[in-house]
């Protein structure tokens, strides 16, 4: 018998009428959480290109004021959407952490001319 994938443990212990609320509940879910990572590949491999830009032209990896004006904008727009600015700043933050971390690899390893818009393949990776 195959499970599925959506009850997780409440399968175990949620009555069946129930259960089918949350199941449906849990395939909006499932699509919001796949657009999530869909949105963030297409972001990630924007990032990367500012970090190639930035390592050619000797440019910082980081630039606080960008930084600083984006998370202001985006915690204007949580308040207005009814979640939590706070909670906005501290999602920004910690991708905008991993940019910065990315543009610092790519500064210490540009790509090589033969390959400029490689993009980097994290399934590959261990
Ligand atoms: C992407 C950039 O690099 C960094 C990452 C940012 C981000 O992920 O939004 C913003 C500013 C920079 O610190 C950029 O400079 O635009």
């Amino acid at each position: 018998m195959s499970t599925d994938p959506r009850a997780g443990d409440a399968a175990k212990y949620v009555d069946p009428e129930i259960m089918a609320e949350l199941l449906t509940m849990r395939s909006s879910i499932d699509n919001i959480d796949a657009a999530l990572v869909h949105l963030l590949a297409e972001r990630f491999k924007a990032t990367q290109r500012v970090g190639v830009l930035k390592a050619e032209h000797k440019l910082p990896p980081a630039d606080p004021g960008r930084e600083k004006a984006q998370i202001e904008r985006l915690k204007r727009l949580a308040a207005e959407a009814h979640l939590d600015p706070d909670f906005a700043e501290k999602f920004l933050n910690f991708i905008i952490e991993e940019v910065i971390r990315h543009h610092h690899a790519i500064s210490e390893h540009p790509p090589q001319d033969s390959d400029p818009g490689a993009p980097f393949d994290w399934a590959s990776q261990d």
